[in-house]
């Protein structure tokens, strides 16, 4: 499902402009979604997901347009939405309270209902731990219980926020596969500071700054903003004075700086290939 936005406006009571005459589309396949804290991208997910409405502008998802109460509605069948912070009831199990959202959804039929949490109890592998208590899950199997519950009713669209915020490198990791997996021919829109998530799933990418588009593109052409300004300095000495350090490591001979910047920052200085995450850091410089 692609999504089409255009001029979109989000102002706050307290006149914070949090879209400020956004405009982007998002194809099928999985898109990442990066921008400081407060650069919009939450309040975004809110429109798209039909919590929050727009002050103005227009955005469509699958041709649908939010501005209607049918073309919500619409959208809303198809979509599936992992928010930053999902409440779940901490006395039901994770079968029980996969089965109270199916049922929410609309899948009345008990035998069907039942078949589908346990498959999707089986697709985010905790088909062992189906009959615990959600209070006493870690927060990499309560976000394998947040995926599931978006995908109950096999939506088109998939949103989600922040999911591998706070998990074990095994639990991101498998996070991101899974998200992988299910996108294919459909729309998985992810947000995430952890731009090493983006580099791992998507092939294209947005950056949001103060509620505009800073860059969209592709992964490796956000990389290849950082090219001819990635540098490794050595130094017994401070650390270079110019540019953005993005890593300090002990050497023999001192420290050994990752350092983003236009130009060389110390005579002795070696040039890097640049990461996403360098080219992300050299928008903003
Ligand atoms: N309900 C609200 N009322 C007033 N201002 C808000 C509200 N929600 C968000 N904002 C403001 O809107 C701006 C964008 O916030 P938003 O949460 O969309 O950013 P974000 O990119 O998701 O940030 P983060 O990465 O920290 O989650 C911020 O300045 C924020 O303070």
């Amino acid at each position: 499902m692609k999504i089409e936005i255009s001029g979109l406006v989000k102002r706050y009571s307290r006149g914070v402009a949090a879209l400020d005459g956004l405009d982007l589309e998002v194809p099928t396949g999985m898109f990442g979604l990066l921008g400081a804290n407060g650069a919009g991208k939450t309040t975004l997910m809110r429109i798209l997901a039909g919590i929050a409405r727009p002050t103005a502008g227009r955005v469509t998802v699958g041709g649908h347009d939010l501005a209607t109460g049918a073309g919500r509605t619409a959208v809303q069948r198809e979509l599936g939405y992992l928010p930053q912070d999902l409440g779940v009831y901490p006395d039901l199990t994770a079968r029980q309270f996969l089965d109270y959202v199916a049922l929410l959804k609309g899948l009345d039929d008990r035998a069907v209902r039942r078949r589908r949490v346990g498959e999707l109890l089986e697709v985010v592998a905790l088909t062992a731990e189906a009959d615990r208590r959600l209070r006493g899950f870690s927060g990499g199997m309560r976000q394998r219980i947040g995926i599931a519950q978006a995908l109950l009713a096999d939506p088109q669209l998939l949103i989600v926020d922040e999911p591998t915020a706070g998990l074990d490198p095994e639990e991101r990791i498998r996070f991101r596969n899974l998200l992988s997996q299910f996108a294919g021919r459909r729309t998985v829109l992810l947000s995430t500071h952890i731009v090493d998530d983006i580099a791992q799933t998507c092939r294209e990418v947005a950056v949001l700054a103060k509620g505009k588009l800073r860059f969209r593109g592709t992964v490796a052409e956000l990389t290849q903003r950082a090219q001819g300004r990635v540098w490794s300095v050595t130094t017994a000495g401070p650390p270079p004075a110019e540019g953005k350090v993005v890593s300090a490591l002990p050497d023999e001979d001192g420290m050994r700086y990752r350092v983003v910047a236009p130009r060389s920052p110390d005579p002795q200085a070696r040039a890097l290939e640049p990461n996403l995450e360098d080219g992300y850091l050299s928008l903003s410089g």
